[in-house]
């Protein structure tokens, strides 16, 4: 497993983009929306790893909730994994808790899951797989 990216969540995506950009000193590489999780997505690669800018498209999204409760900031960790399908029953026999078993297409050509955070120490848990 390695960082594939952390999750922060912003309201807004423009601003956002315009901070993070001076602050690593390039663009984004892509913007991208993947509506069953109710986000537009900004990437900024990282060396072997990504900042994955969030903002809600609709009331119901995981992070308008997020940031209803939190305001801005990290909102997850992503783990990259090779092969997903073993990484879920390899943690499924520890006892860890998975929101959906079933990978689900996400941003940026990858295979996602998520871990609840009350089985990852308050963390929300993403693993990701590139799409074969
Ligand atoms: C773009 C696709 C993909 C990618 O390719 O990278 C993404 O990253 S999508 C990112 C957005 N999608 C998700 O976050 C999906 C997974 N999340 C969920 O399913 C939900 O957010 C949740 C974690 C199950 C919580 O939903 P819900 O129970 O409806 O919300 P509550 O506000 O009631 O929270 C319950 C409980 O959980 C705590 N919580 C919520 N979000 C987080 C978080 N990001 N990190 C840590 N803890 C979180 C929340 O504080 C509540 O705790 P208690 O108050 O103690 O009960
Ligand atoms: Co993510």
């Amino acid at each position: 497993m390695r960082i594939e990216h952390l999750g922060i969540a912003v309201r807004s995506l423009s601003d956002s983009d315009d901070l993070f950009a001076r602050l690593l000193g390039k663009p984004n590489y892509k913007q991208e929306s993947v509506e069953r999780e109710g986000v537009k997505t900004s990437f900024y690669g990282l060396g072997d790893s990504k900042v994955e800018l969030l903002e809600a498209t609709n009331a119901d999204s995981p992070i308008a909730k997020f940031l209803n409760k939190n305001g801005e900031g990290i909102h997850h960790i992503a783990f990259g994994v090779e092969n997903i399908g073993y990484e879920i029953e390899r943690l499924k026999k520890q006892g860890f808790i998975f929101i959906s078993e079933e990978p689900k297409e996400g941003a940026d050509n990858k295979l996602v899951v998520f871990l609840h955070p009350k089985s990852t120490n308050g963390v929300l848990v993403e693993l990701c797989q590139e799409k074969p």
